[in-house]
C-alpha cells in the first residue's frame, strides 16, 4: 500500500518541554491508524503538528509526498489533511443539511458570502452541493435528520454531523480527534462500524482515542507514545502484547490496554 502521509523526526517543544519527541511513521492509503498513549504522552500536539494547527520545532509533514507542515491549517485542509470538525464549529441553528452544504464551499470557487447572496456560480455550486450533501448524509445514517435544526441532534448523531462537515471538504485523509469520548457503547460500536465504512470506501483515517476497547476494534495499525516518543507500532494485537506498552500504561489513570 502507498504512503498518504509522512510523519518524519517531528519534534515540538514548549520552553524546556519536548511534548513530541522525533517521532516518525506514515499513514498508509486507506488504513485507520490510531496513535494512543497516556494523558500527557503528546498525542493531541501530534495531531496540531500534522493539521498545521501548530508549527513543528523539527521534523516535517508530507501528503503524497509534498511537505505541508508549516503551511496555514487552512491551505492544508484544502491539501486534504482535514480535521473533524468540532462540536462547536457546527452552526447550531441551521439545519444538518445546510451545515454539509457550507463546508463544500471549502472546495468551492464561489465564497461563503455569494452562497448568502445567491450569486451566479455560488447557485451551480449548490445544487452540485446538495446533492452531494444529501450522498454523505445518506452514507452517514443522517438522511431523515437532514432537515432538523443541528442543535436538537443527539450526542453520537452532532458527532457523525462533525465528521460529515470534513467529508464535503473531500480529504485525503480525515483526522478524528477522540471520536468516540462521551458516547455510550452502543453510540461507540455505531461509530466504529461508520468509520470502518469509510475506510472501505476508500478513505484514509488517522485518530487519536482513549478508549482502548474500540481502538483496538478500529485500527488497522495503532502508534504508542510516551513522553513525546514513539515506542511502539503495530497492529492491535501486537500492540496489545508489547511489554514496553504494557508498561506504559501499568501506573497511568487511562484506562487499561485492554488485556
Ligand atoms: N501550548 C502548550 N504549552 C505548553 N505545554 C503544552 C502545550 N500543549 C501541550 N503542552 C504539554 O505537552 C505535553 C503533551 O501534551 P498533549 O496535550 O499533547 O498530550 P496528550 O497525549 O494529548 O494528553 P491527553 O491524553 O491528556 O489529552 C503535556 O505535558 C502538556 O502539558
Amino acid at each position: 500500500m502507498a504512503e498518504m502521509l509522512e510523519v518524519s523526526g517531528l519534534s515540538k517543544r514548549f520552553g524546556g518541554l519536548v511534548a513530541v519527541n522525533n517521532v516518525s511513521f506514515s499513514v498508509r492509503e486507506k488504513e485507520i491508524l490510531s496513535v494512543i498513549g497516556p494523558n500527557g504522552a503528546g498525542k493531541s500536539t501530534l495531531f496540531k503538528l500534522i493539521s498545521s494547527f501548530l508549527r513543528p520545532t523539527s521534523g516535517e509533514v508530507r501528503l503524497k509526498g509534498e511537505r505541508i507542515s508549516g503551511l496555514a491549517p487552512h491551505i492544508a485542509a484544502r491539501r486534504g489533511v482535514v480535521r473533524t470538525f468540532q462540536e462547536t464549529t457546527i452552526f447550531k441553528n441551521m439545519s444538518v443539511r445546510d451545515n454539509v452544504i457550507i463546508a463544500h464551499h471549502l472546495r468551492s470557487k464561489a465564497n461563503l458570502f455569494g452562497f448568502f447572496l445567491g450569486t451566479g456560480t455560488a447557485r451551480a455550486d449548490e445544487a452540485a452541493f446538495g446533492a452531494s450533501a444529501d450522498e454523505i448524509l445518506a452514507l452517514l445514517g443522517l438522511a431523515s435528520l437532514a432537515n432538523e435544526t443541528a442543535r436538537n441532534l443527539p450526542h453520537g448523531h452532532l458527532r457523525a454531523l462533525g465528521i460529515a462537515v470534513g467529508l464535503a471538504t473531500n480529504p485525503s485523509i480525515l483526522l478524528l480527534d477522540e471520536p468516540f469520548a462521551g458516547m455510550n457503547h452502543e453510540e461507540t460500536m455505531r461509530m466504529v462500524a461508520l468509520v470502518r465504512r469509510l475506510r472501505d470506501l476508500g478513505l484514509t483515517i488517522l485518530l487519536v482515542e482513549h478508549d482502548m476497547p474500540a481502538v483496538m476494534k478500529i485500527s488497522d495499525r495503532i502508534v504508542v507514545l510516551n513522553f513525546g516518543q514513539k515506542i511502539a507500532e503495530g497492529t492491535p494485537s501486537d500492540i496489545q502484547a508489547n511489554d514496553k506498552v504494557i508498561e506504559a500504561y501499568l501506573g497511568s489513570e487511562d484506562e487499561a490496554i485492554g488485556l
